[in-house]
């Protein structure tokens, strides 16, 4: 197991965020998060990571390679953080640093975490811009990329260390449909290699059908339903799910 999630909630003051939430990932399993707007999938994944907003706190436990994160150390949470365990979030600018050039962005997370020299971290990242088809781009600034390369210069930070988990909160949400595919192919791919878990928020149905093997159905800060991809979406059992399914244009076979 790669991580499992026991009885988690998240908690604002008295009032339940996130609500008894339970849930394991194998190694190289690829797990969708989906539900409405506000059911608490975000706040879910920033839990796993240790990145609660200030003012929330988390109850419950969650283990991750057989180590408590809730509870852990920021120094420890630091150190797995792009490292061990990783994060795509759905907007890239903000996490990106605009005054520094992408390729050295890329290398510098590599350095964060590993004892290489600076030539040999910019071999590796190098290598990381090629497996998401950004050669050249290394001595770019942030704006000088389109919103769909900036992602991927984000999916090559995220597994530039090799985690063992990947975490995506709509990544591909603010991209346009072609170039949200090869994004999609990309992290597809990306974990594949390293058989990483993956854990995939999203609201579209159609690309939890193309990523994901299992699904986790939240809503009100609660799993309603969860099963493999194919039961959940050709015969969900829970209201809400079935709702999600006839708004949306997904056509299953
Ligand atoms: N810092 C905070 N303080 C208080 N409430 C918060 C805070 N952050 C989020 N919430 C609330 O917690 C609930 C769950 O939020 P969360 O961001 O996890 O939802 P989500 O399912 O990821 O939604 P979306 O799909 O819009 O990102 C929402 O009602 C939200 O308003």
């Amino acid at each position: 197991m790669t991580v499992g999630v026991r009885g988690l909630s998240v908690l604002a003051g008295d009032v339940p965020l996130v609500r008894d939430v339970s849930f394991e990932l194998g190694e190289g399993e690829r797990v969708g998060l989906i539900g409405e707007s506000g059911s608490g999938k975000s706040l879910t994944a920033s839990a796993i990571m240790g990145l609660l907003p200030e003012g929330l706190r988390a109850t419950g436990s969650i283990m991750f390679h057989g180590k408590h994160l809730l509870g852990a150390s920021e120094r420890e949470l630091s150190r797995l953080r792009g490292n061990d365990l990783a994060m795509v979030f759905q907007e890239p600018m903000t996490a990106l640093n605009p005054l520094m050039r992408v390729g050295r962005q890329v290398a510098e997370s590599i350095r964060l975490h590993r004892r290489v020299s600076s030539r040999e971290a910019n071999r590796i990242a190098g290598e990381l811009l090629d497996a998401v088809d950004l050669s050249g781009v290394a001595r770019a600034y942030p704006h000088q990329l389109s919103g769909g390369q900036r992602q991927r210069i984000m999916l090559a930070i995220a597994l530039a260390n090799d985690p063992s988990l990947l975490i995506c909160d709509e990544p591909t949400t603010a991209l346009d449909v072609t170039v949200q595919a090869q994004v999609l192919d990309l992290i597809l791919t990306g974990v594949a290699r390293r058989s990483a878990a993956l854990l995939f928020i999203t609201h579209d149905l159609a690309v939890v059908a193309q990523v994901c093997e299992r699904v986790l159905v939240m809503l009100d800060g609660r799993i309603v339903e969860e099963g493999s991809t194919r039961d959940v979406l050709t015969e969900p059992r829970h209201e809400y799910t079935r709702k999600l399914l006839a708004a949306s244009d997904l056509e299953v076979g």
